[in-house]
């Protein structure tokens, strides 16, 4: 087929489908009106006939379908679908329209939420749709993947049986027990769910058969509790959560213990990806692990944050860079602040030395205990220290809504010395949490450091400006 033709094959597919699914949404309208009065969702369900029942089947599974054809092998029509505002697969513009149990739509009114995100009005009707999709999702960091993915098992476990039916599976021990608490909360009104963690430390008794519905953890405790311990029966599982799951993959330990997890699923098991990444040789492996799936894709050039302001410092050394801070400190106010250092000593120098100037300081660091790790950033998250020095360890997921300011005190690089670019992305994305504003200032101490944060620029295709710490007026100008 000509490139022509075939643009025209997929133009035409496109536009059937748009067609065809606004087709399905106006017959839908009269239940959204109904479910929109009753703001906790509790509309329509119970007076269905076998007929209606019949109808949302057939327009369900005909949604599926249309989602499948158009969306699900080609990454370019998902860009294109995602951006036409006429087509429903962009959004469902209210937590109603998704038809949530009442307790969960309690649960994420009760969270603060007023709408979903894009990401959650575009991933939540695939999330779940019946039959169960699969899905590899990219969104930006911050944007709510988590309280996606975490509606979506929610809403797919039965509470009568007392067993797992949800396996989350998170890179880090913070990151389990921040979803965890996230499961928590959504679920606060839906009692007869609960939820267990599968993290090193919670040790149960052996023969033990858990009871909970969703299991949260990281992926050797996960893999130990399914194929050694047998504290779960893997064959009834029925979604599969990868939360940062390019870093899942790329990490080769975390892959073949997610990897060997799947294997005991059965085949119809749900699996969700999520992550704010996606490098491409990760990208492919997910979608060759993950049957038929649904995608969402960001462009290159949409994966930074137009709210996080990005500046870069010159400096000569590590006690210039510190002077810097000082600067800065001394100029704007920062509500709080995450400082990444590359290596343990440089952090713990720095956290000295953020001390002996007043700061309340915590420093978060890969070699202490996991609880340890844990405590530290409850504490930050309850404000109690005010800025946050850390090594990668905490480059991804956390979650801290009053962080206004990063700094990458020295910038990310692989083990070869090449720029790091999504620990770059997932390290300024712990400020503009969810539409908020925030900065990141990255210090260049050499030319090879400057080289780096020209290659990084020029990956996301993003001009990061040179800020002088010198001048006060000019530091007061970036966080005006
Ligand atoms: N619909 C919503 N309305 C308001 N706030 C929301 C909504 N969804 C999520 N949030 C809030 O936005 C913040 C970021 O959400 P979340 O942690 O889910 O982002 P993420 O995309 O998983 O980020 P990351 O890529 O860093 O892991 C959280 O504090 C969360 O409570």
């Amino acid at each position: 087929m000509s490139t022509e033709s075939w643009a025209h094959a997929v133009d035409q597919q496109e536009s059937e489908a748009a067609e065809s699914i606004k087709g399905l949404q106006i017959k839908e309208k009269p239940e959204e009106n109904g479910a929109a009065s009753k703001p906790e969702g509790e509309a329509n369900t119970n007076n269905k006939t076998e007929e209606d029942d019949k109808d949302d089947k057939a327009a369900q599974s005909y949604l599926n379908k249309l989602i499948r054809s158009s969306l699900v092998n080609n990454t370019n029509q998902v860009e294109v679908l995602q951006k036409d505002p006429n087509s429903p697969l962009y959004s469902v513009k209210s937590f109603e329209e998704l038809r949530l149990k009442p307790q969960l739509l309690k649960g994420v009114y009760g969270m603060g939420f007023n709408r979903p995100s894009k990401i959650q009005e575009t991933a939540l009707p695939m999330m779940l749709a019946e039959p169960p999709q699969n899905l590899i999702a990219q969104s930006q960091s911050g944007t709510g993947k988590t309280a996606a993915f975490v509606l979506a098992m929610l809403s797919h476990v039965d509470p009568n049986k007392k067993w797992p039916q949800c396996l989350c599976v998170s890179p880090t021990y913070e990151l389990a027990l921040q979803t965890g608490k996230v499961i928590e909360q959504m679920g606060k009104d839906y009692p007869e769910v609960q939820l267990v963690y599968a993290i090193r430390g919670n040790k149960l008794p052996r023969g033990m058969k858990l009871q909970e519905q969703i299991v949260i953890g990281t992926p050797g405790t996960m893999l130990d509790w399914c194929a050694k311990f047998k504290f779960l029966d893997p064959k009834k599982i029925c979604v599969f959560v990868l939360d940062e799951a390019d870093v899942m993959i790329a990490t080769q330990g975390h892959q073949d213990q997610s990897i060997r997890i799947q294997r005991m699923l059965p085949k119809d098991c749900q699996m969700l990806l999520f992550s704010a990444t996606f490098e491409e040789t990760v990208w492919n492996f997910a979608q060759r692990i993950v049957p038929e799936p649904n995608i969402i894709k960001l462009k290159r050039e949409e994966e930074t944050l137009d709210t996080i302001k990005q500046y870069y410092v010159l400096c000569n050394s590590k006690e210039e860079k510190f002077e810097a801070l000082c600067n800065i400190y001394g100029a704007i106010t920062i509500a709080q602040a995450m400082i990444f250092c590359h290596t343990r000593k440089t952090a713990g120098w720095l956290a000295g030395e953020l001390s002996r100037e007043g700061h309340q300081v915590a420093l978060l660091s890969g070699e202490m205990q996991v609880e340890q790790r844990a405590a530290v950033i409850d504490r930050f998250r309850d404000g109690k220290e005010k800025v946050l020095v850390t090594t990668n360890v905490c480059a991804r997921g956390i979650d801290v809504e009053q962080v206004s300011v990063v700094i990458n005190f020295d910038l990310p690089v692989d083990k070869d010395g090449n720029p790091d670019n999504e620990t770059y992305l997932h390290r300024i994305g712990r400020t503009g949490r969810f539409g908020k504003r925030g900065l990141a200032i990255n210090m260049v101490d050499s030319k090879m450091s400057m080289n780096i944060l020209n290659r990084i620029q020029e990956h996301f295709n993003k001009k990061i400006e040179r800020l002088n710490t010198d001048d006060l007026d000019e530091i007061e100008k970036i966080a005006g």
